[in-house]
């Protein structure tokens, strides 16, 4: 049995970037010795163990073949007689076909350390296609090292569209289609993923409502949805604040809709994501013109938007909301530095959390009674607040 690193540890370690996990692939070896050499069989027909003490992955060589439509339509080929450049043919880009043996020799039967000089993402062979999720793993890609000057090879672009205009993408589930797009919103150039799945007809068939606001972008809202990802990364944002950036122009369409939120709730639905950034994202939508322009909101108003976001218990979420405002101010308006209205709605939240519950309870107040007057002294802080600032 002979043992080699493979995949994104040989193609990071060539970049000189910082190796995080590493996979192996066994070849010429059959499950019933990697159990008897103590390795932890992953699935019951999947051939991939884990090392017993580094809980490393190792897989067998094996051949895919595509079965059926969707990603349950696979069938695995693992055996002995199953080569390295077997197992690197089946892989998705030439960078991610390289193998590495135990002297450190590599092994690149594909040109991978060529199209890393020239910095192309260039796919290893038409078998590219039997994985429809591996247009999004490019894009990520693309996002990852756009700013080392990689691109998508043209060759590669092409078998992206023509996948994407095979319907075949929405195979995909949502939990592999966001485990991509998740990634890909945290690398440093979100906006060249997004970019990249518009390039190759893939926002077309993921997200249709975002790729209609680049055919009809009178107002220039899809430039600066892609400057406000940007500025996410520059600023180290977190997920939700991210993918409320990404869904925020849907909230402004809406106001001439039936539903409002309801595009921003059909992509949340369609992949699945995760509580707080389906939260974050309606709320963005929703209350970004209102958070603009703060000091025109009457008292009420203002009392209403930091009711809904429960300022008092879900402080954080709310804190969200303020950097992805920002986000927005500095990506679509060009606004720099401290964006004075987010600092007006995060005072005016100060100053409605400064109100005491106690005193009111001193004066006997219990229940229903005591939720009213909680509000009306609310309602008064922020009045006064409002007050002072207008000065
Ligand atoms: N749909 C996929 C998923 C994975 N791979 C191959 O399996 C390897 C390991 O996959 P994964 O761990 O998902 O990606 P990495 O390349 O290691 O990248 P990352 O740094 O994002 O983990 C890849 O390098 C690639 O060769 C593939 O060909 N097609």
């Amino acid at each position: 049995m002979r043992i080699y690193k493979v995949g994104g540890a040989v193609r990071d370690r060539l970049l000189g970037r910082p190796v995080t996990e590493v996979d192996w692939v066994v070849v010429g070896a059959r499950a019933e010795e990697m159990q008897a050499k103590g390795y932890r069989p992953v699935g019951a027909d999947f051939p991939v163990f884990l090392h017993p003490q580094t809980g490393e992955e190792y897989a067998l060589a094996r051949t895919e073949r595509k079965s059926g439509r969707g990603y349950g339509g696979f069938t695995f080929y693992a055996s002995p007689d199953v080569t390295l450049e077997d197992d690197l043919t089946r892989r998705d880009l030439t960078i991610n076909a390289m193998a590495e043996d135990e002297h450190g020799q590599v092994i690149d039967p594909y040109g991978g350390q060529a199209d890393l000089a020239a910095r192309l993402l260039r796919h290893v062979s038409p078998a590219f296609a039997e994985d429809p999720l591996r247009v999004l793993r490019v894009a990520r890609f693309a996002a990852r090292y756009a700013e080392l000057g990689f691109r998508v090879a043209d060759e590669t672009m092409a078998l992206m569209r023509q996948l994407a205009r095979s319907g075949e993408l929405q195979a995909l589930t949502p939990e592999r289609s966001w485990k991509e797009i998740s990634r890909a919103l945290m690398e440093p150039r979100p906006d060249v993923f997004i970019q990249v799945l518009r390039d190759c007809g893939a926002l077309a068939e993921l997200f249709p409502p975002l790729d209609a606001l680049f055919d009809n972008d009178r107002v220039g809202t899809t430039p600066g949805m892609l400057a406000t990802l940007r500025q996410c990364a520059d600023h180290d944002q977190p997920l939700p604040v991210r993918w409320a950036c990404l869904l925020h122009p849907l909230g402004e369409e809406d106001p001439q809709s039936e539903r409002p939120g309801q595009a921003i709730e059909e992509l949340n639905q369609r992949v699945k994501a995760p509580r707080d950034c389906q939260e974050l994202a309606l709320l963005v939508g929703h209350f970004q013109h209102a958070a603009r322009k703060p000091a025109t909101l009457a008292p009420e108003a203002l009392f209403d938007l930091l009711q809904h976001f429960d300022i008092y218990r879900r402080p954080e979420r709310f804190e969200q909301f303020l950097a992805a405002c920002d986000m927005i101010a500095r990506g679509r308006f060009a606004h720099e530095g401290l964006n004075p209205a987010t600092v007006y709605l995060r005072d005016a939240a100060d100053a409605a959390r400064a109100v005491q519950v106690k005193p009111l309870m001193e004066e006997g107040l219990k229940g229903a009674a005591l939720g009213a007057a909680l509000k009306r002294a609310r309602l008064e802080a922020i009045g006064r607040f409002q007050a002072d600032r207008a000065l």
